[in-house]
């Protein structure tokens, strides 16, 4: 039978147990102790995972972030982590890097490690740092702790490492250094890992590398065959795992290389599994990810048995069965669903049903005994009813959507004029100042407010006390951003649990969960929502809560909206349709609020596209064609407005050298961007590119809890200044507010403008 496995598993628990615990330990409610009793417990539950598995993963659970893991493992975590005459526990060094240490809490404040996308998951890592003076030196103690648990009970374990050069490659270099002069002294470090897990009776490690679906240089690719000649022969076998897309190129040096085993993702890569079925010689182990791991869809069971059977006759006893990638990017558990429509329900697979469907594919290859065989087969056919009812079912088809589509004409990707007459116009009617200062939306998420949604869903309170609630808040937001004398306002997004989660409740072919909670960095978790079926909006969204903010002031509120390319980005889309589709759909929608929001007297919208960088494909070479539907969304969604309607675009993620004709094609008539932590620099690329159109270069780091001071930020945009003109700036933060308390956001923003009013004067 094939044998199953598990590439990794959600750490968060059922009720984002993870997020409280930690929470409390950081609030110094609860001991260290008490933290790791709560740990273990959490932990117990992971374990009961590995029922229906043939092999127990170890390594995969994490207080806060596997790569994290994996620099304090081998020896190289930050030197800030430790501080002078250090009496803190290996936790809390931990914690300063993953967190940082604001000088408010703490006598030595630490910077926090740079956070960045894991691949092109919603999953933020703390990315590894180098430099000419890195050395690595084994720490695997945790990790062996883990092992033996696991063994104690019996199981076969296989812990899972990142691979010495995915390590690598998610790192940054500090200083001039090639981050591959440094694989020898980190392969001495992998080898010393393999042996000690060896002597403990370790027989199979996993070593994850999903660089390899990337399109790498020679130089990678001949590091890869160095890497693992030097690390075979180490006492364990080595499964090397590639997932979130095919080899493509790679896959040649992949079979080469001296390893046990190879897992390949049969979701994103399927026509590479016969191929490799065949490549690998009849010793090494083929391990099929078979089960998507980065979608909630149940397994279509008589596809993957078409995949698998004649993999299955070749590869024999050397098969065997996985997830195609780790199960972190699912939610927990389906069951804990009471609210979704009864005709989904069957649709769908969160991670603890997918290891169930993991063992039913496993039967199904190999059925030994006649209980077995009839078990399998009511499974096979539940399944098949299901799949036949999606791919029926009216729910995920909406004719009117299908025709508004063919009816989308070329000039409504288009302004009907071009920016320097349209900012002309805005600036008539806005008649805002040199350097206008505004923020990107959201304001703090207080506990208060999001105690008051929990009461409203719960039913505790009615949707009236819900809606009163929310206006006060909204009151209080705009006496704030009035006292604090900006020029633009926003409502603060109050009634948003999230920004994409909030629209997805309130579009037609979507669904958002109650529990299906994704880990998304650290504490910090998402409910991705669902997109089942045509997408289209039948009421307005936003409108009654920026006309409400602006009954309340003089000054111009901008409409906040999340646009189409985040929304598909940040959601569990449908698998049976091109996801360029679904965010045309989605753009037709978002088009219909901002001409609401226009025709109800807005006068700017704001169309978030956080996700547009990041969506960008694995493989560089497929950037063009994401390009040209996604930057096509937005003008579809932004340009059916009239000339003096001022669209803002923001982008949080910062890498847009490479992309910059893409954002001048977007031609949104301001952008905001995050810069306050690299200086201005990206403004250099800007400049160099001759981009027309108005730019808020962020001035206020919101991931950080420091206030800045106003010379700071008149430093930060005299810089912009030398780079863009200053006509064309905006002053703003970073990002949203929502992460931040009043009591930094209040003098953070009078800085902000009082930064803003001294380089007018100048
Ligand atoms: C910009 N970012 C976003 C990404 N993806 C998104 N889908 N949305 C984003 O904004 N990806 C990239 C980044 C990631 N950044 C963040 C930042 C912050 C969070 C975060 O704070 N998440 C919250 C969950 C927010 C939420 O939906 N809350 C609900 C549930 C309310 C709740 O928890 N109630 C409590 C009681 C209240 C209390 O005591 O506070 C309870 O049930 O116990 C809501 O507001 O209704 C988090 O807590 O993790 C995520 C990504
Ligand atoms: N409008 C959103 C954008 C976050 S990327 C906010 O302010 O939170
Ligand atoms: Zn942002």
């Amino acid at each position: 039978m094939a044998k199953t496995h598990n590439l990794g598993y959600p750490r968060i628990g059922k009720n984002r147990d993870l997020k409280r615990s930690l929470e409390a330990y950081w609030n110094n409610d609860i001991a260290e102790q008490t933290l790791n009793e709560q740990v273990q417990t959490l932990r117990e539950q992971h374990y009961q995972t590995f029922t229906h598995l043939d092999f127990a993963q170890a390594g995969d659970f994490s207080l806060y972030d596997h790569v994290l893991d994996t620099s304090f493992l081998f020896g190289n975590a930050p030197a800030r982590a430790k501080r002078e005459n250090n009496n803190e526990s290996y936790l809390d060094s931990y914690f300063r890097i993953a967190r940082g240490r604001s000088s408010k809490r703490d006598c030595c404040p630490t910077h926090a490690g740079e956070m960045t996308k894991w691949f092109d998951t919603n999953y933020h890592y703390i990315v590894p740092e180098f430099s000419k003076t890195t050395t690595f030196k084994l720490y695997a103690d945790t990790l062996l702790s883990e092992v033996k648990q696991l063994q104690a009970r019996g199981l076969d374990v296989k812990p899972v490492v990142i691979g010495p050069l995915t390590y690598l490659y998610l790192g940054k270099s500090l200083d001039d250094t090639n981050k591959l002069d440094l694989i020898d002294s980190l392969l001495v470090a992998y080898k010393n890992l393999l042996h000690t897990l060896a002597e403990n009776g370790v027989k199979w490690v996993q070593l994850d590398e999903p660089a390899l679906v990337t399109e790498l240089n020679a130089d990678w690719l001949s590091a890869y065959q160095h890497a693992y000649d030097t690390l075979q022969n180490s006492g364990v076998k080595i499964l090397l795992a590639s997932y979130f897309g095919s080899l493509a190129d790679n896959l040649k040096v992949v079979t080469k290389l001296p390893v046990d085993g190879v897992h390949i993702d049969a979701t994103r890569a399927k026509h590479e599994v016969a191929i490799l079925a065949k490549a690998l010689n009849d010793s090494q182990v083929l391990s099929v990810g078979i089960i998507d791991g980065r979608n909630i869809w149940r397994t279509d069971f008589t596809e993957a048995l078409t995949l698998l059977n004649p993999i299955a006759q070749l590869k024999q006893d050397k098969l065997w069965l996985a997830p195609s990638c780790s199960l972190l990017h699912c939610p927990v558990d389906l069951n804990a669903e009471q609210n979704i429509h009864p005709e989904i329900l069957p649709w769908l697979a969160f991670a603890e049903q997918k290891l169930i469907e993991l063992e039913i594919l496993s039967k199904a290859l190999h059925t030994s005994s006649q209980t077995d065989q009839d078990s399998v087969q009511a499974a096979l056919a539940q399944n098949k009813r299901a799949i036949d009812q999606r791919k029926q079912s009216s729910l995920s088809t909406n004719k009117l959507v299908q025709r508004a589509l063919t009816n989308i004409k070329n000039e409504w990707l288009h302004r009907s004029d071009d920016y320097a007459t349209r900012i002309a116009q805005q600036q008539k009617s806005l008649k805002l100042p040199l350097y206008p200062t505004t923020t990107i939306g959201s304001f703090p998420q207080t506990s208060q407010i999001r105690k008051t949604r929990q009461a409203f869903i719960r039913k505790e309170i009615t949707q009236q006390q819900y809606e009163d609630a929310l206006k006060e808040n909204i009151a209080y937001c705009i006496e704030q951003q009035e006292q604090v004398g900006l020029d633009v306002l926003v409502h603060g997004e109050a009634e948003r649990n999230d920004m994409v989660e909030y629209f997805a409740g309130h579009l037609n072919g979507m669904l958002t969960t109650a529990y299906g909670w994704v880990q998304s960095y650290g504490s910090r978790c998402v409910k991705p929502p669902i997109i089942y079926g045509d997408v289209s909006r039948s009421n307005d969204i936003t409108v009654a809560w920026t006309q409400y903010a602006q009954s309340l002031t003089q000054k111009p509120v901008k409409g906040m909206l999340t646009g189409p390319v985040t929304i598909l980005n940040w959601s569990f889309v449908r698998d049976d349709q091109p996801r360029s589709l679904t965010t045309q759909q989605i753009a037709l929608a978002v088009r219909g609020e901002v001409q609401a929001l226009e025709a109800a007297g807005t006068g700017i919208i704001q169309i978030d596209e956080a996700a547009l960088r990041e969506g960008l494909p694995l493989k560089q070479s497929q950037w063009p064609e994401y390009l040209r539907w996604a930057v096509d969304a937005f003008k579809l969604c932004s340009s059916g407005v009239r000339r003096d309607t001022q669209i803002h675009t923001h982008m949080c993620y910062s890498q847009f050298n490479d992309i910059l004709p893409d954002i001048q094609r977007m031609d949104a008539d301001v952008i905001t961007i995050e810069t306050s932590r690299s200086n201005m620099k990206l403004l250099d690329a800007f400049n160099a590119f001759n981009y027309q159109n108005d730019i808020g270069p962020g001035v206020y780091d919101i991931h950080s809890p420091n206030v800045p001071e106003v010379e700071s930020i008149t430093n930060l945009i005299t810089q912009a200044a030398s780079k863009i003109p200053a006509q064309r700036l905006w002053i703003n933060p970073d990002c949203g507010l929502k992460t931040r308390d009043w009591a930094e956001v209040r003098p953070a923003l009078t800085n902000l403008v009082a930064a803003a009013k001294a380089l007018r004067a100048q």
